[in-house]
């Protein structure tokens, strides 16, 4: 079975986190945390940073881990690392997402997640 690696950001705001949709393939339409695959030699932090202003344009300070996850996909296995973030410098464009909104913590529940997310939702309940 394929293993895939990712990270995540939790991008807050004062009291909102950013979720955005995915804009093309297997989950489009389904809500998520922008980030994306760690390439060889990369840092998390690194890889996170690097997806973030592919993304979003934004640069963003990696400030805390919150939550390791593991998923069984059909067709993939994924370790998914989840961290804190806020935002340094820019303004955000969607460079490849559909929608994104800023949500606070009643506003969780509201969203279709990638199944895989179920996890980093529930830490939020908890954590923000
Ligand atoms: N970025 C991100 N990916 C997630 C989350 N939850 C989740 O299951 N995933 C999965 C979906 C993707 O299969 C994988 C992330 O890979 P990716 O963002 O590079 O997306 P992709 O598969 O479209 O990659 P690519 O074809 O562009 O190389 O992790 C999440 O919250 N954020």
């Amino acid at each position: 079975m394929k293993e895939i690696k990712v990270v995540a950001a939790i991008i807050q705001k004062e009291n909102k986190i950013l979720a955005t949709k995915r804009g093309y393939g297997e989950f489009i339409n389904m809500w998520e945390f922008p980030g994306g695959k760690i390439e060889s030699g990369e840092t998390k932090e690194q890889a996170l940073v690097r997806e973030i202003k592919e993304e979003l344009n934004i640069e963003i300070s990696v400030d805390k881990f919150a939550i390791d996850i593991e998923y069984q996909y059909p067709n993939f296995y994924l370790f998914m690392s989840c961290f804190m973030c806020s935002i340094k410098e820019g303004s955000i464009e969607l460079l490849e997402h559909n929608d994104g909104k800023w949500i606070t913590k009643e506003e969780l529940n509201t969203l279709n997640w990638l199944p895989a997310d179920i996890d980093a939702v529930n830490y939020l309940k908890e954590n923000m």
